[in-house]
């Protein structure tokens, strides 16, 4: 597994209202974050400024992200473009199949629809592929076992075929340790998703990144790395009406996966979070204030949870001890 979901506890709630009583989202191509201020000089066009943070090795939890100047509480840190995303299999025919926004109307004629030509023409080289070749044995696989990141693996390989993406795009993540039983569990979905394509004349040479161990270390990056979206309803700036979002979040959408979002590490007390309010593209926000130096981490999972179930679900689901202070401290 690997659902990054955002805590809904009471214990998050009451923290954005005492935040509202008081009224008071390098690695990677700029293109894959970007921010809402913006650095403006005399010499050319308003550039938008880096965001306030770097991603460096943590003592104990690999890299993370750290800040780089204080950031407020309720303050946007960065916004994110996902690599890849997908929409989940219930949710297809009611959302955007390129940047998971609700559709206005849906059609049983045309199933998969985009939400406006841009989403139309930014999907426009990989789809065109896709749609040459039959995916019914491979979403057929995906349903029966209840399978989601698959179809993440999917649209990237597509995109990779279209040049649109790299084969080693989610390299620099982080991989989940993978059992002999795992790999083998992942070979029918590698077998089905190769001859989609070779039974769509694709030719040997563009589908030659897609090897086994290409598959499988693909999949072992979401796995750690894949967020799970739940839009939130409407638009939300304020703080208070962020953290209504995501308590009061519809079912997922889909999943995607973003870059520079990968390297926050988990918090069950978190100081930011990730939310996504009408489409795929990610917000991360400070929870509280945060001090220059200080590591921004996120919560993956329920922190309604007792100690003992969310470090069940972390080592089960991310292979890790959590030993965050709310942690340590039994709580
Ligand atoms: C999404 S990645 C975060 C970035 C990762 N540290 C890296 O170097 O790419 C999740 C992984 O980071 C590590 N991690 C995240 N939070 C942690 C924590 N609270 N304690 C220990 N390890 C953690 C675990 O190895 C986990 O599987």
């Amino acid at each position: 597994m690997s659902v990054l979901e955002l805590a809904r506890s009471s214990r998050w709630v009451s923290r954005f209202k005492i935040f509202y009583s008081q009224r008071k989202l390098f690695l990677t191509s700029s293109s894959s974050f970007s921010t809402t201020s913006t650095a403006n000089n005399d010499e050319g066009p308003a550039r938008p400024a880096a965001p306030p943070i770097r991603v460096s090795l943590t003592e104990s939890a690999g890299r993370g992200v750290f800040a780089t100047r204080r950031i407020g509480a309720g303050d946007l840190i960065h916004t994110a473009k996902p690599l890849v995303a997908h929409p989940s299999l219930s949710a297809i025919n009611s959302v955007c199949y390129f940047c998971l926004r609700k559709l206005k109307t849906t059609s049983q004629t045309q199933p998969l629809q985009f939400c406006d030509k841009n989403c139309k023409e930014q999907s426009k080289v990989f789809y065109g592929l896709e749609r040459r070749a039959n995916w019914s044995a491979y979403d057929d696989y995906c349903r029966t076992h209840g399978l989601k990141y698959p179809l993440l693996v999917k649209r990237l390989a597509c995109m990779v075929i279209s040049g649109v993406a790299a084969a080693d795009g989610l390299d620099i993540l982080q991989p989940a340790n993978l059992s002999s039983i795992m790999v083998s569990q992942m070979e029918e979905g590698f077998g089905l998703l190769r001859s989609a394509f070779t039974k769509a004349n694709i030719l040997d040479e563009q589908i030659a990144f897609l090897t086994k161990t290409w598959y499988t270390s693909v999949l072992a990056r979401i796995r750690i790395n894949a967020f799970r979206i739940e839009l939130a309803r409407g638009v939300y700036e304020d703080l208070l009406l962020s953290a209504a979002a995501s308590v009061e979040a519809e079912a997922a959408v889909g999943n995607a996966v973003y870059i520079l979002a990968s390297f926050y590490n988990h918090d069950c007390d978190p100081n930011a979070h990730i939310l996504w309010i009408e489409n795929a593209d990610a917000r991360l926000k400070a929870l509280r204030d945060v001090e220059a130096g200080e590591e921004l981490r996120i919560c993956y999972i329920d922190a309604s949870m007792d100690r003992d179930a969310r470090q069940t679900v972390l080592s089960q689901g991310f292979g890790f001890q959590c030993n965050c202070l709310r942690c340590v401290s039994g709580d």
